[in-house]
């Protein structure tokens, strides 16, 4: 459960937050596909309760009415197409699966489908539940409980939301023919939402009798699901993710605040000559790891100061710090443009999401962000894609936040986050040539549109990133050479 099952010489994930499947298709054959991404989380495609009350807050895609695939992203036929489209293009589909509890307490009660539900019933008949699919004695989680009460985290309410008996065989039962039913469609994984709320026990049982993925899209046969699991675990709680490591990946939350913290200059680069497990990290293998994600790049989650596409100088540095780095497996976040912490995306006057519009440039428009078609970020993910599973080698810094590091003989990466230029003659670990810079331009028709890197016969190049230009990265790998 810990194999993303990627296309061979893909490496790297992007959560793309509320997009609808038809633009995801298409963004797979026109950019992930050509891009070398591996693969794309989606948000969750069963139904779920609309929400006018609050103008249709991004949350409401986290409260289930049933696991029928009818959302704003799109119906069953649109999701099966995008999920063929993708794979075609050598691109993943991991799906966002709320399998912790239902909806819970709101005026409102139709889903995007249309399915009904009876909450003072407890009645569910879009999936069928009732009242003994769900936890009992009716209890809700309150602040103290994440530190005493293991218990309670599992069985008892999150925020109002209906908690369900992973422990029936009946709710088993639906959960896993939903999880089948997907497998069957050709995704290649889930994302385990609000996994900490949730029993080990009962979550070994249901990942055991998911199907190995569909050897028609593209799978090796007997292939399991890549499953990542949502542990916000930052310490000190009666919960550890360890609990969950045994099982599939787990979520990195520390990964995030760390990397956040020292690109906002909180914490010195050169400490990061050592970083992974000794920083307190899971085992690389055990990591999705992330800078923010759709839920703390709203501030809360896994609490601190989170960098997000807000402050794009330091979060480049931070993502391009990512993919560089050998550990884990990485998610790229991929948002729409938010100004309060509750909006959900760009939508019409009906509540019709609106598609993401692709500039000339390859940027989007229409209110949405797409971090992942940055050339920044995605030069990074080609870098990542070329260092291949090389480790780190060659590590310099100057004892501040100037560092730079090799990818075994396959590519280099330096960075100033000083306030002062970096100007140094540095080990590149690269063949003698003349190598364009990803970040400040690319390569096009073997001419650089940014720096050019010249090397030596003895895998030294000058190095030079000032302090007040447009990033503070400068990478150059095998695949960039003019
Ligand atoms: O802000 C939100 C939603 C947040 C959220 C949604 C999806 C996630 O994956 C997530 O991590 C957080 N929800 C809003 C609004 C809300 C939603 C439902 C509800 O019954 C009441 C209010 C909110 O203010 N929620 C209370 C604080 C956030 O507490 C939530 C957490 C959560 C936050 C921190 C933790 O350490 C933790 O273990 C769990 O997970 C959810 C998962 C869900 O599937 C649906 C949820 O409603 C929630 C969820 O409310
Ligand atoms: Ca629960």
């Amino acid at each position: 459960y810990k194999n993303p099952h990627y296309a061979a010489g893909r490496s790297t994930m992007v959560h793309l937050f509320e997009w609808k499947w038809d633009d995801i298709a298409a963004e797979c054959e026109r950019f992930l596909g050509p891009r070398g991404f591996g693969g794309i989380q989606i948000s969750p495609p069963n139904e779920n309760l609309v929400i006018w009350s609050r103008n249709r807050p991004w949350w409401e895609r986290y409260q289930p009415i049933s696991y029928r695939l009818i959302t704003r992203s799109g119906n069953e036929n649109q999701f099966a197409n995008m999920v063929r489209r993708c794979n075609n293009a050598g691109v993943r589909i991991y799906v966002d699966a709320i399998i912790n509890h239902m909806t819970g307490t709101w005026n409102e009660n139709v889903g995007t489908g249309g399915s009904t539900a009876n909450f003072g019933d407890w009645h569910f008949p879009g999936v069928p539940y009732g009242r003994n699919d769900f936890n009992w004695p009716h209890c809700v989680i309150s602040g103290n409980d994440y530190n005493c009460c293991a218990d309670r985290v599992r069985n008892c309410e999150l925020s109002g939301l209906k908690d369900l008996n992973q422990g029936s065989e009946y709710v088993r039962e639906q959960i896993v023919n939903f999880m089948n039913h997907l497998i069957s469609l050709g995704v290649a994984g889930f994302r385990i939402d609000a996994a900490k709320h949730m029993w080990p026990g009962d979550l070994s049982v249901i990942y055991s009798r998911l199907h190995n993925l569909n050897t028609a899209h593209g799978f090796p046969s007997g292939a399991r699901p890549y499953i990542f699991q949502e542990v916000i675990d930052l310490g000190g709680e009666a919960i550890s993710r360890n609990e969950y490591i045994a099982l599939a990946a787990v979520t990195e939350f520390r990964f995030g605040l760390e990397l956040s913290r020292a690109f906002s200059q909180q914490n010195q680069l050169r400490w990061l000559s050592n970083w992974g497990p000794q920083w307190g990290l899971l085992a690389s293998g055990d990591s999705l790891t992330f800078i923010d994600n759709h839920d703390n790049q709203r501030g809360h989650g896994a609490g601190g100061n989170i960098l997000t596409y807000k402050r794009s100088k330091q979060y480049k540095g931070a993502i391009a710090f990512m993919l560089a780095h050998p550990y884990g497996q990485p998610q790229l976040m991929s948002s729409y443009d938010f100004h309060d912490t509750e909006a959900g995306p760009p939508m019409d006057h009906n509540g019709n999401i609106v598609s993401p519009s692709i500039n000339s440039d390859n940027s989007c428009g229409n209110g949405w962000i797409c971090e992942h078609r940055w050339r920044q970020i995605a030069g990074m993910v080609g870098f990542r894609n070329v260092a291949g599973n090389t480790g780190v080698n060659d590590w310099w810094d100057n004892g501040s936040n100037q560092i730079a590091f090799c990818r075994g003989g396959q590519a280099f990466i330096a960075f100033n986050n000083d306030n002062w230029g970096l100007s140094q003659t540095l080990q590149t670990c690269l063949p003698a040539g003349r190598y364009c810079d990803i970040i400040s331009g690319e390569k096009i028709n073997n001419a650089c549109t940014g720096k050019t890197i010249t090397v030596g016969n003895d895998g030294r190049a000058h190095i030079s990133i000032g302090s007040n230009e447009y990033d503070m990265v400068l990478a150059i790998h095998r695949g960039t050479q003019s």
